[in-house]
């Protein structure tokens, strides 16, 4: 019997502080069982309680950087002497498991997956203005000033991009909540069931 092709993976990309997060929120608890992210790879070592494949891939370095040189990796970084990344297999195998694999990632990222296979749908999630996002940043009440700042100007170079043709597939804006979140779910529900 032929297998069903794996569903397209979703990019949600746009501002830290658009509201990605709170759709995707949303999202997960009124389907439960039709959405995945990827398991991050790391060279760190596993906390208590942390399980390989499931918290992350577990990787010493010469593996990671091995994977890295054969071009398995989507994007890879280091923190505080360890490596983390995200592999193309990693993606798929979401997909395999009958799932639809949710990428909620910024503009460097999009502009990496657009070099794989991967062939997702990009939706960009936006603020109605940057003085409004700068508003919900500070409300979220999560980020240091510093770090509210270097979003801010991170927002602009993602709303920039956004604009160029082709970038993405759909773009949302979140003015308010509730309309917002109905015209996510009709593009979600629309290219899941295509
Ligand atoms: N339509 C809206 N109106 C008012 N406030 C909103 C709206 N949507 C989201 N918010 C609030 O704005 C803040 C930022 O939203 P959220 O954390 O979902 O952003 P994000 O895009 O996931 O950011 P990050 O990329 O930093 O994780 C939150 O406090 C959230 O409750």
């Amino acid at each position: 019997m032929p297998t069903a092709a794996p569903s397209r993976p979703i990019v949600i990309s746009g501002p830290s502080g658009a509201g990605k997060s709170t759709f995707l929120k949303r999202l997960f608890a009124e389907y439960p069982d039709k959405f995945g992210f990827s398991v991050s790879n790391t060279t760190r070592k596993p906390r208590a309680g942390e399980v390989d494949g499931v918290d992350y891939n577990f990787l010493t370095r010469e593996d990671f950087l091995a994977g890295v040189a054969r071009g398995d990796f989507i994007e890879h970084a280091e923190f505080s002497g360890n490596l983390y990344g995200t592999t193309v297999q990693g993606v798929k195998s979401v997909g395999d498991k009958g799932r639809i694999c949710i990428l909620d990632i910024d503009m460097q990222g999009v502009k990496l997956v657009k070099k794989t296979d991967l062939n997702p749908y990009y939706l960009s999630v936006q603020p109605p203005s940057i003085e409004e996002l700068e508003k919900r940043l500070r409300g979220r009440g999560t980020e240091k000033e510093a770090d509210i700042q270097g979003r801010l100007s991170a927002a602009q170079g993602e709303l920039d991009y956004a604009k160029e043709e082709g970038a993405y597939d759909e773009i949302i804006v979140n003015d308010d909540l509730e309309a917002a979140y109905a015209k996510f779910k009709a593009y979600i529900d629309k290219v899941t069931s295509a």
